[in-house]
C-alpha cells in the first residue's frame, strides 16, 4: 500500500546517539545520518578499533578522508537507522562556534 512505501525518518538527539556507544552498541553519525554499525565491526575492512574510536560521535572527516569506495556507500545503507535531529544538530554546532565547547563537554559535566 501507499503508506508502506514512505519511509519514516527517525531522529536522534546527538545525546540519544551517545547513550549507544556501549561496550554492546556502535552508533555513528555520517553526513548527519546516523549509522548502527554494531554488526559491521568484524567485518570492516578498515578494522573495527576506527568505528569504535567514533562511536557517538561525527566520523563524517575520517570516512570521507579514506575516500570510500561506492560499494562502501552502498553496504553503508543497510547499517542506516536514521538522522540526527536538526535542533540537536544546529544547537551543536552554535555551542562549538560560541562557545568552543561541544555540548558532550557539558552533558558530561
Ligand atoms: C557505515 C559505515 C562504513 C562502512 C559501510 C565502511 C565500509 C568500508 C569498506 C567496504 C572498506 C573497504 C574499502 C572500500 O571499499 O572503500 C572500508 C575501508 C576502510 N574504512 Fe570504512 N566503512 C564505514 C565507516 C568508516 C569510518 C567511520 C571510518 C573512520 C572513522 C572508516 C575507516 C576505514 C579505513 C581506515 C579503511 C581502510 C582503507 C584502506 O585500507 O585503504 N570506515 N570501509
Amino acid at each position: 500500500t501507499a503508506s508502506q512505501s514512505v519511509r519514516e525518518v527517525r531522529f536522534y538527539t546527538l545525546e540519544e546517539i551517545q547513550q549507544h556507544n556501549t561496550c554492546k552498541e556502535n552508533w555513528i553519525i555520517i553526513h548527519n545520518k546516523v549509522y548502527d554499525v554494531t554488526k559491521l565491526l568484524n567485518e570492516h575492512p578498515g578494522g573495527e578499533e576506527v568505528l569504535l574510536e567514533h562511536g557517538g560521535i561525527d566520523a563524517t572527516d575520517c570516512f570521507e578522508d579514506i575516500g570510500h569506495s561506492t560499494d562502501a556507500r552502498f553496504l553503508s545503507e543497510s547499517f542506516l537507522i536514521g538522522e540526527v535531529h536538526p535542533v540537536s544538530s544546529w544547537l551543536s554546532n552554535w555551542f562549538t562556534l560560541c562557545v568552543c565547547v561541544s555540548p558532550a563537554d557539558i552533558i558530561s559535566l
